[in-house]
């Protein structure tokens, strides 16, 4: 029995959200993958409704981690900074194709000196959001250690990698372009989806949030259906996608970054 509140009408995901740079995306398909649609309409989801998935965001100092998650739980937008001590971490509670599905939304230090007490949280992360600001390019170039750092603690060919850009709002369309193509360039080779957000206007934080969401049901339910399927002998369901899956097919390799 489900004894929680409704989810929220303005947190139902009836469609697959679309990525944001197909260059750069976990996948481009424009749909929910067939196997999980036709699971979730015959109720086979096992206990991707009961399970609560806990999504990492990390990223240097003052790059926005938390104004993120405000601007997406709270609808808030703070111009004075506090640095987060440790961690922190908000719920959010979706419907997705009719599934109950919990994103733990847990917002770390970048400060040096909180870090070693917020990367005791990293483990157990269905999807790391890497977070730079966009206006900084040594912010884009620490990604890379904030990744090899959060993969010590996590597997990384079970997890999904976002490299989201902040601050969009304080670059000029000519600059922001510039620094784009290096942004693709890194996110490539982590094998991440890549966002560019604005937290001050909200600019594609609700959008880049329900990918989020979308993609982690979505990897939950195909690996429910693996396990589901293994323990029929005889019978084994095959996960592989169309060839549009550009990350999720493969096993992830370690990222070169990371070596
Ligand atoms: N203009 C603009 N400022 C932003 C945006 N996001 C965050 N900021 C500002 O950047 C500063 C840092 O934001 P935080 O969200 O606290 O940064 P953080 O990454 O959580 O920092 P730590 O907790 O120290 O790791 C604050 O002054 C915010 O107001 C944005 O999208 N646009
Ligand atoms: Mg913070």
């Amino acid at each position: 029995m489900n004894v929680l509140a409704p989810v929220r009408r303005d947190r139902v995901v009836a469609d697959l959200p679309q990525c944001f740079r197909k260059e750069a995306a976990l996948h481009a398909r424009p749909a929910f993958h067939p196997k999980v649609a036709s699971a979730c309409q015959e109720q086979r989801t096992g206990t991707v409704g009961f399970k609560i998935s806990k999504i990492i965001v990390v990223g240097d100092l003052s790059v926005g981690k938390t104004c993120l998650i405000n601007r997406f739980c709270k609808d808030t937008f703070d111009k004075n900074y506090k640095a987060t001590i440790g961690v922190d971490f908000e719920m959010e509670r979706f419907e997705v194709l009719g599934v109950p599905f919990s994103l733990q939304l847990w917002d770390t230090a970048g400060q040096e000196r909180f870090k070693c007490i917020a990367s005791t949280y990293y483990r157990g992360a269905q999807a790391i959001v890497i977070v730079f600001d966009v206006n900084d390019v040594a912010s884009l170039d620490h990604t890379r250690q904030w990744l090899a750092d959060a993969l010590k603690e996590n597997d990384p060919s079970n997890v999904i990698l976002f490299l989201v850009g902040s601050k969009k709002d304080l670059s000029t369309p000519a600059q922001y372009s510039l620094m784009e193509k290096d942004a693709l360039k890194v996110a490539q080779e982590m094998q991440a989806e890549y966002w560019a957000v604005s937290s001050l206007t909200g600019e594609n934080v609700r959008d880049f949030f329900f990918r989020v969401a979308a993609l982690t049901f979505e990897s939950s339910v195909l690996a429910e259906l693996e396990r589901s399927g293994a323990r029929k002998i005889g019978d084994t369901v095959r996960i592989s996608g169309p060839e549009s899956d550009l990350y999720l097919t493969a096993p992830r390799k370690k990222p070169k970054c990371c070596q």
